[in-house]
């Protein structure tokens, strides 16, 4: 599905990594780990087509993303570290902004999955850190994409939530997805499908 073919980054003059290579099929969940700084959130943005290596390719399907962003937008939810929640919209406001096709139940039935039901109008920016990102992780039960890019989804989730959220992102790669995301936290793994990749200075 997605081939990362020997990719560097640089910021600030500094090579974050450098030679970096790595596949991912479709059943696979992939931990981009490494401590702060280490640059992961850099490279979630290159695989996200956010930002452009200087070195290496990014390939989905055989094909440069950068020759083909429109189908590769297409086939991807990308969630950042700050995931794009409108503060002053409700949950069912942002989520009928970003999944205008998916219908009130459709929407309805995602926000049971996150437990925000009773929450659905209230303004966001009155919400718990964690309810203000549970908003943005509804889109997981509403995105039709096969690839979930994810930074740091489980920031300010409870003991639950990751629990929940593992299963959806074991069921999403069972589905034929892939999920690639970065967290500092140990992450359950029942079903043996996490792959680590560590961005440590032996990439750089
Ligand atoms: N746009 C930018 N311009 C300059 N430097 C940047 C830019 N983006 C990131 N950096 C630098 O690159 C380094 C890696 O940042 P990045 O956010 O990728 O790390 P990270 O591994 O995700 O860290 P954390 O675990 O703290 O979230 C940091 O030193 C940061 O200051």
């Amino acid at each position: 599905m997605l081939e990362v073919i020997n990719i560097s980054c640089v910021r600030d003059e500094r090579t974050l990594f450098h030679g970096l290579s790595f596949h991912v099929q479709a059943g696979d969940i992939v931990q981009i780990e490494g401590p702060n700084g280490a640059g992961k959130t850099s490279l979630l943005r290159l695989l996200a087509g956010l930002s452009r290596a200087e070195e290496g390719e990014v390939c989905w399907q055989g094909q440069p993303i950068r020759q083909q962003r429109e189908v590769w937008q297409q086939n991807l939810l990308y969630l950042g570290h700050h995931p794009g929640v409108k503060a002053v919209l409700s949950p069912l406001e942002n989520l009928h902004f970003w999944h205008g096709d998916s219908s009130d139940d459709a929407i309805f039935a995602a926000l049971e999955q996150v437990e925000l039901l009773g929450y659905e109008e209230v303004p966001v920016a009155q919400l718990s850190a964690g309810q203000q990102r549970r908003v943005a992780l509804a889109r997981l039960w509403l995105s039709p994409a096969a690839i979930w890019i994810l930074d740091e989804p489980l920031t300010a989730i409870d003991k639950g939530g990751v629990e929940k959220l593992m299963v959806r992102f074991a069921d999403h790669a069972d589905n034929g997805g892939a999920v690639i995301l970065t967290t500092h936290q140990d992450l359950p793994d029942s079903r043996g499908q996490v792959r680590k990749i560590r961005l440590t200075s032996e990439w750089a």
